[in-house]
């Protein structure tokens, strides 16, 4: 009874963070929401993301369709048996991605198969920490890849772009901490938040840097040196301009949380865990008796829900121009469209993402892709009980990781336009140009938004890379967009990321004395 208990409540766990945002997070986006121009395109779509928070509560859906690299620390009683409760939290994960709460997300690092129900070597990851307390205390963490590769580690002294010399002391960790958030740009699908290890050696740095997303958004640092730099950070932060997305706008950053450790004196490391506005971490105190949940964390205050908030606002900014797309687009449509462009697609799509970039660099492609468009996706797919495909999330992911083959590809086959977010680089834009293609802005994250655009999977070929990385044929309706680089050598990413780093240098002097 005590371990169907217990595993029945891991399962509530992990349903209840992959699918409803806590509390202080929403208090936070909504606080950004407000922070934002109405009109403006950050605006529009914080709305995008607010509509995508109510649909994944009422759906019980993922929030967004990479559920992370489950991530649990667990305080137990002395004379808790540890391997009772990891069993559960393996047999949980399991259900959990059976029922779509979870995706499929663990890959072999050399063959690349995915293990299809997220158990594999080091996954999920489980650290135990004993204490005198009588309850079983169990902390969940699902953090996306996009904003774990955003994560940064600076080691003292250093030579930072914008901030010029970053020295062992308070003023060179702020200058580390800033840095980290111009250099993630849009990529993790900005707003985010942060925390920061100061110390450590280099794997302790990032554990309690990590070890910080779980302090409640809203607590104030009890050092009041570090609570000053907290506030400083995000404050400072809000004025580079990167916004969300990284379209530009008032919110970058929406929170930043700092510990520090002692370190050898060799070694002074600043590490930085970035995480997404999509910010899925709970906790809950578990009766060691009868392995039930007692006590759910972060339920302080209000819960802000985001069902009547959104209204559309199309203003004379955002909507410069809707243009429809169906599959197949010839050059010169492509070559119509402008940065800032907002695009309605409906017809055919076909996902794309790692493995079918490097597959399609060296092979034909299963089907005929010229004149289509490519989405960078990795969805939720469930099968229906008539064997149908239904996708269950399916936001966009970070397209910069298709940079060394994006061109070459677009040309080989013809592709006019690619969807992802947080834009492509100098060798993609100069692609664009040559061919006539453009790089498709969606919103990171908003993954129940764009499942409710999906209207039916047509087919699906190489599935032998996983669900995540299968080239899914997908019939849309009505999936907008923003043309975010265009054929005519625009990049709306570039722009940014020139205008923040600016911003960035302005915050080059010393603030603390050392
Ligand atoms: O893997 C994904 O679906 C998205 C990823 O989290 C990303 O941000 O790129
Ligand atoms: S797609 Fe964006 S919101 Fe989703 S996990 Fe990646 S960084 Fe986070």
């Amino acid at each position: 009874m005590y371990l169907e208990n217990l595993e029945q409540s891991i399962y509530d766990l992990i349903t209840e963070t992959s699918t409803n945002l806590p509390k202080d997070v929403r208090r936070a986006v909504a606080a950004a929401k407000k922070a934002e121009n109405a009109g403006t395109r950050a605006a529009m779509s914080l709305d995008t993301i607010t509509t995508n928070i109510q649909m994944a509560d009422e759906n019980v859906s993922p929030i967004c369709q990479d559920t992370g690299l489950p991530t649990f620390k667990i305080y137990t009683p002395v004379g808790v048996n540890q391997l009772e409760i990891k069993a559960a939290i393996k047999r949980a994960i399991v259900t959990a991605t059976t029922n779509g709460k979870l995706r499929p997300n663990a890959v072999d690092s050399l063959t690349g198969k995915n293990s299809g129900d997220n158990l594999g070597d080091g996954v999920p990851v489980i650290k135990f920490e004993q204490w005198e307390n009588d309850t079983i205390e169990m902390k969940l963490i699902l953090k996306g890849g996009g904003c774990e590769n955003k994560n940064i580690q600076y080691s003292l002294p250093s030579e930072l772009e914008g901030l010029g010399k970053a020295g062992r002391d308070l003023d060179g960790i702020r200058k580390c901490i800033l840095h980290s958030v111009y250099q993630a740009q849009g990529q993790g699908c900005s707003a985010g938040f942060i925390g920061v290890g100061i110390g450590g050696d280099r794997s302790a740095g990032y554990e309690l840097a990590k070890e910080q997303l779980f302090r409640s958004v809203e607590d104030v640092n009890p050092n009041p040196e570090l609570a000053h730099l907290e506030n400083y950070i995000v404050e400072k932060a809000n004025t580079l301009g990167i916004g969300t997305m990284g379209f530009g706008g008032e919110a970058t950053l929406l929170g930043c949380k700092i510990g520090v450790m002692h370190r050898i004196p060799a070694s002074f490391f600043v590490s930085v865990a970035y995480n997404c506005w999509a910010y899925r971490r709970l906790a809950v105190n578990i009766d060691p008796s009868t392995g039930e949940i007692v006590k759910w964390h972060y339920q302080d205050g209000e819960k802000i829900s985001f069902d009547e908030q959104n209204v559309e606002q199309e203003t004379e900014e955002t909507a410069k121009k809707v243009v429809e797309l169906r599959a197949p687009i010839s050059e010169e449509e492509i070559r119509a469209l402008q940065v800032g462009d907002v695009v309605k697609i409906s017809g055919m799509m076909y996902t794309g993402r790692d493995a079918i970039h490097k597959y399609l660099s060296e092979n034909d492609a299963p089907i005929d892709l010229n004149g289509q468009i490519i989405y960078h996706c990795g969805p939720v797919v469930l099968k229906d009980e008539n064997g149908d495909y239904q996708i269950k999330a399916a936001g966009p992911t970070t397209s910069i990781r298709e940079e060394p083959y994006q061109g070459d590809i677009m040309k080989k086959f013809g592709i006019r336009a690619v969807m992802g977010k947080g834009g492509m680089g100098p060798k993609t834009l100069a692609a664009l140009h040559e061919h006539g293609g453009v790089y498709l802005n969606a919103i990171g994250g908003a993954a129940q938004y764009y499942a409710d655009c999906i209207k039916g999977v047509e087919g699906v070929d190489l599935m032998q890379f996983g669900i995540p990385e299968a080239m899914w044929h997908l019939r849309v309706e009505d999936f907008t967009a923003v043309v975010t680089m265009d054929s005519h050598g625009n990049s709306l990413h570039a722009d940014v990321d020139k205008s923040s780093l600016e911003k960035l240098a302005q915050y080059s002097d010393r603030v603390y004395q050392s």
